[in-house]
């Protein structure tokens, strides 16, 4: 796959982290190309958010490091990533609009600032709702705003923890469609943490799986996209990952997808 040029490089180099002696990561190595889609899944308490966390710069490595378009970072805030979480986590007492323009802070001009927060609550389909306040959102719609506040600056890098976690099957349906859309559109390096094997492997171009403190499996999801729920070699992919994450030994290929239903299985 050709990646658009704008999504950051990243990289970690014997990444490790421990919170007194319990270690949760232990030298990690991983290469992400610029404009890669990559889902973590693992089990709860893996280090997932963890990993996230020293990412995004909000946490500091016990040794190893993160490398962002080759440069060493230096646990600080990088105006280059954005985060999403699995609450929209939006200022109850600023509307719609302002909450988006809350990620443009540093945009010198207002006016501007204005444009670009409409023309990205427009791509997340929510212009309509600009002046209303989020308290009147259904909790589908406060992620969307989130989105649209997480992509209103362009970021490089987008970090996703568990972000479609809460919403209801369609509506979480709908936000992957629009995530693989903007995605595409915008060409940002995503990394996103899902409990949700299936929707890993719709979106994702690599998944992860973390366990006992590492990577303990880097799949390549050579499927064409867009993505059908169902298809055979789908439920396949699924069907590998999750044999992988409990711990058994890999069925026969060739399987009928309707001998297997995981869009409810979750790690
Ligand atoms: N600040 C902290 N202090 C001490 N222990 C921590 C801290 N943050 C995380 N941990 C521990 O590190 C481990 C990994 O936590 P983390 O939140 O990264 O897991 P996770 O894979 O994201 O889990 P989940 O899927 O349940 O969200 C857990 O055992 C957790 O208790």
């Amino acid at each position: 796959m050709t990646y658009l040029v704008r999504g950051m490089h990243l990289k970690l180099q014997g990444l490790t982290k421990s919170f007194g002696d319990k270690t949760v990561l232990q030298n990690i190595d991983l290469d992400i190309e610029p404009g890669e889609f990559v889902a973590i899944v693992g089990r709860s308490g893996c280090g997932k958010s963890t990993m996230l966390r020293l990412i995004a710069g909000l946490d500091a490595p016990s040794g190893g490091g993160v490398f962002l378009n080759d440069q060493h970072f230096h646990h600080r805030i990088n105006p280059e990533i954005r985060m999403m979480f699995q609450d929209a986590r939006l200022l109850p007492w600023q509307r719609v609009l302002s909450n988006v323009e809350l990620g443009l802070l540093g945009t010198n001009s207002k006016v501007l600032a204005k444009q670009t927060a409409l023309q990205v609550l427009r791509a997340v389909g929510l212009e309509d709702r600009a002046h209303e306040w989020p308290s009147v959102l259904s909790g589908g719609q406060r992620q969307r705003v989130a989105l649209a506040r997480a992509l209103a600056s362009s970021p490089a890098l987008l970090l996703l923890d568990e972000p479609l976690g809460a919403l209801d099957a369609l509506t979480r349906i709908e936000m992957q469609q629009l995530l693989e859309k903007l995605w595409q559109e915008q060409g940002f390096t995503a990394l996103l943490i899902t409990h949700d094997v299936e929707e890993a492997v719709v979106l994702a171009d690599r998944v992860l799986l973390i366990e006992d403190g590492q990577i303990g499996l880097d799949l390549e999801i050579n499927l064409p996209r867009p993505r059908v729920r169902g298809d055979v070699a789908l439920a396949q992919t699924v069907e590998k990952i999750l044999q992988r994450v409990m711990g058994q030994p890999e069925r026969e290929p060739g399987l009928a997808a309707d001998s297997f239903t995981f869009s409810s299985v979750t790690v």
